[in-house]
């Protein structure tokens, strides 16, 4: 099986301070509460009676030697006299109810919703009583109380005896619709029912005496009688059955039918709550939302003055001259081709401008797209690529290289609003787009992309845009990388994130991979990630990474299950040609399938190259690799390869690149971020406290080590035996345990089990997992290994 890792796991969402009262004191809350309730209560009847006798020892309540008649004795007379006499008098009840209904949902840990509704009726239902028991017993001030007595009063004195009738009755009949939902089609409805039910009752008694009647009649016959009243011919049976009483059946069914319609009764459905939707909620009550952050809490994303401004400060400078020079070449070319231009338009860029032009009448576009070195060679200018026509915009596009192209700085495209406003899972910030404007996309969008370009074209800082934008964006919790740098040096910056960033198989000591042969177990190890993964997401009914960590956050899914939540995956390969070139088909496989099925998991690959080929861009990864950058190539054809498209050999490098994603082919200026700038911001994250190893992708033994070499005795390793025993005594076949008890490094430790296989001692490899122990005891290897030489 695969090694689970659950550094997510262990996050103590306890750690959080909460304010809220524990369980345990709720119900202490609770119990007391009712308790207290049930005080109040004895105390405020048993005051009815003893309140003349308790009155005087209401002043001396702090002597001892006084004994009360109150059921309750002193602290009873003083809160009955507090709440009855002063308060709301025989009102007061229901206060005492209030609370011991407040304090059964505190000890039964019910849902408090309905609560403070009960409390505001109950307050409404005391004003209501106290008033009205103010005004009827006036001189009985331990009905209604002081307040109502009070109220009452002033009522009175306002509004006269009507007026206060008035309100009383406002207030009656507030209550009555509001608490008891008291419609006058309802009261109606009771009437109407009353009366049938009395009607049904006179007429089943006249019915009843009519059947009397007819029973008196005819004594002996059970069958229906009616038709005999009419046909009068009750002793022939044959003809009952011919004649269909049909008067009969119309005066005695519907009214039955009408009587039911009338009195029928809809009763309320209670809606079933889900079970675990309940726990869910109480847990989120509880904790809060699940937090992937918490763990780092305190982790500070990068500043973006980590980043250079590469002398870019203001906007493009636009050279008025040049423009003009620019404008007049092109319209002069044309013009010797015969081709009229009704309007140009310029839209400065970057590295390039847009000409926009609107031919003449009549004018043949295939006649200007073939003109296309012609204008070239008249600008002396490289680069030049000719749009036509502008797809949406019914005009031609000429793009010219300006002389002098500015820097798009990585500051610029961070700090634009557009990627601080991005709302999307992993935006990318790419750089400007011949308009000047930011260009973002979302690579959990695209899902995932391949880089292609000559060598020295700005591949790998078009990478490290990539990352510094997801490193600007997401917490270590959120994302993860894996990085293949086959060139060794391109990547190695981001050791230092890689605690807090990098994911690496779990025996590997270099997080950033450069050896070919551990990129096939990388992949194969995601292989199997991706498969855990889908596992989790068909657990909890989800269809994809967001849904689920979505689902976990809200504390739908229960960790004790394998459910943890899950970090974006991408993977980065820097030089895929190398790779595809020393392993073929063994890695061509794995990504074809990562590609095709990770995107729903949040496993994101992005491949570069600089050898656009077919046989490196095959068609398998074409086919899966729908969003992808074109920088600078030296021919059509690998502009074919990469993009379905020519245009990448007339771009002018530096950056200058081609995005697609599917049908439009956008032209963009790379942004420009520098090794040192990566340096800081990977210095500024690796400085901060970090996850105690990088996230450990599952375990994957590659099957070169399964290939059974048969090792000669002699060139064994000189720990064999040790690694033997360490083997057998655990029963567990795996090279990591080797590394952690004998401490050796993994290529070692790898070579050991080879080896402890030849010798019969442990299985062959499995997949995931460990592999099998075949000598069950020390004895027994000891046994094996002497007879070895023999
Ligand atoms: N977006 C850009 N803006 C300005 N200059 C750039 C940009 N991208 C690349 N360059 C320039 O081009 C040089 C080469 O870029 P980079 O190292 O990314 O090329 P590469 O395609 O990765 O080459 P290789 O394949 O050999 O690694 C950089 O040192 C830089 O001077």
């Amino acid at each position: 099986m695969a090694k689970k890792k659950t550094t997510t796991k262990k996050k103590p969402a306890s750690k959080k301070v909460s304010l809220k009262p524990s369980k345990q004191n709720t119900i202490i809350l609770g119990s007391l509460l009712i308790l207290f309730s049930m005080a109040l209560f004895f105390s405020f009847v048993s005051y009815y009676f003893t309140w003349q006798d308790d009155q005087s020892l209401l002043s001396e309540i702090g002597n001892r030697n006084e004994q009360a008649k109150n059921l309750l004795n002193k602290f009873g007379a003083a809160v009955s006299h507090f709440f009855v006499y002063k308060g709301f008098g025989l009102a007061s009840l229901i206060f005492t109810v209030l609370l011991c209904i407040t304090g059964l949902y505190l000890f039964l840990n019910m849902d408090k919703k309905g609560l403070l509704k009960k409390w505001i009726w109950g307050l409404v239902f005391m004003i209501w009583i106290s008033l009205a028991l103010g005004f009827v017993a006036e001189t009985q001030p331990l009905l209604g109380g002081l307040i109502g007595y009070e109220m009452n009063d002033f009522l009175q004195d306002y509004t006269g005896t009507i007026g206060t009738v008035l309100i009383l009755l406002f207030g009656l009949v507030f209550i009555l619709v509001r608490f008891f939902k008291l419609t006058p089609e309802g009261i109606a409805n009771v009437f109407a029912k009353k009366e049938k039910s009395a009607q049904k009752s006179t007429k089943s008694t006249s019915s009843k005496e009519n059947t009397e009647e007819e029973i008196l009649l005819e004594p002996e016959d059970e069958t229906p009688v009616v038709i005999d009243t009419y046909t009068h011919k009750k002793d022939i049976p044959a003809l009952k059955k011919e004649e269909p009483a049909t008067d009969d059946f119309e005066v005695t069914v519907p009214v039955e039918e009408e009587e039911e319609q009338l009195s029928m009764e809809v009763e309320k459905i209670v809606e079933e709550k889900e079970e675990k939707d309940n726990i869910a909620d109480k847990l989120v009550e509880d904790f809060g939302e699940f937090d992937p952050t918490l763990e780092l809490g305190n982790y500070k994303f990068p500043t973006i003055e980590l980043l250079d401004q590469h002398g870019v400060t203001g906007g493009i400078t636009i050279n008025q001259e040049e423009l003009e020079e620019n404008k007049n070449k092109i319209v002069e070319t044309l013009k010797n081709y015969k081709i009229g231009i009704s309007q140009i338009k310029a839209t400065i860029g970057p590295t390039v401008t847009l000409y926009e032009i609107v031919p003449e009448a009549g004018i043949r576009i295939s006649k200007i797209k073939n003109l296309e070195d012609d204008i070239a060679l008249s600008l002396a200018a490289l680069g030049i690529r000719i749009i036509a026509p502008i797809p949406g915009k019914g005009t031609i596009g000429i793009e010219v290289p300006n002389k002098n192209a500015s820097i798009v700085s990585m500051r610029s495209v961070i700090a634009s609003s557009k990627f601080q406003k991005a709302e999307m899972q992993l935006p990318i910030a790419f750089g400007k787009t011949i308009s000047n404007e930011t260009f973002v996309v979302d690579l959990a969008k695209m899902p995932h992309l391949l880089m292609a370009g000559a060598t020295g074209q700005g591949k790998s800082v078009g990478l490290n845009a990539v990352l510094t934008s997801l490193l600007y964006k997401k917490h270590p919790a959120e994302v993860k990388f894996i990085l293949v740098d086959p060139k060794k040096v391109e990547l190695s910056i981001y050791n230092k994130i890689e605690r807090h960033f990098l994911a690496k198989l779990p025996d590997s000591e270099e997080a950033i991979i450069t050896d070919n042969a551990k990129v096939i177990n990388t992949l194969n190890s995601l292989c199997i990630e991706m498969d855990n993964r889908y596992e989790l997401l068909k657990t909890a009914m989800v269809r994809n990474l967001k849904e689920y960590n979505a689902k976990f956050k809200a504390r739908k899914l229960n960790p004790n299950d394998g459910h943890k939540y899950l970090p974006y995956i991408v993977l980065v390969i820097d030089e895929f040609a190398d790779l595809i070139m020393t392993a073929g088909k063994e890695v061509e496989t794995p990504i074809a399938r990562l590609a095709q099925l990770a995107r729903a998991i949040g496993i994101h690959l992005i491949i570069a190259t600089q050898r656009p080929s077919v046989n490196v861009i095959t068609g398998i990864i074409k086919a899966n690799f729908p969003a992808r950058i074109a920088f600078r190539v030296t021919s059509k054809i690998d502009s074919r390869t990469i993009l379905d498209a020519q245009g990448a050999d007339q771009l002018i490098g530096r950056g200058d690149m081609l995005y697609t994603q599917g049908n439009d082919v956008t032209r963009i200026q790379c942004a420009f971020v520098d090794t040192p700038e990566v340096d800081k911001i990977t210095e500024y994250i690796g400085s901060q406290r970090a996850y105690p190893q990088a996230h450990e992708l599952p375990e994957y033994s590659g099957e070169e080590s399964g290939t059974s070499i048969d090792y000669e005795i002699a060139d064994r390793d000189a720990m064999f035996r040790e690694a033997a025993e360490v083997i057998v005594t655990a029963q567990q076949g795996s090279a990591s345990l080797i590394q952690r008890k004998l401490k050796l490094g993994y290529n070692r430790a790898g070579r050991i089990i080879d080896q402890l296989e030849a010798a019969g001692i442990v299985g062959p490899f499995e997949g995931s997992k460990a592999r099998q122990v075949l000598v069950s005891d020390l004895v027994a290897l000891d046994h094996l290994l002497s007879n070895e030489g023999s």
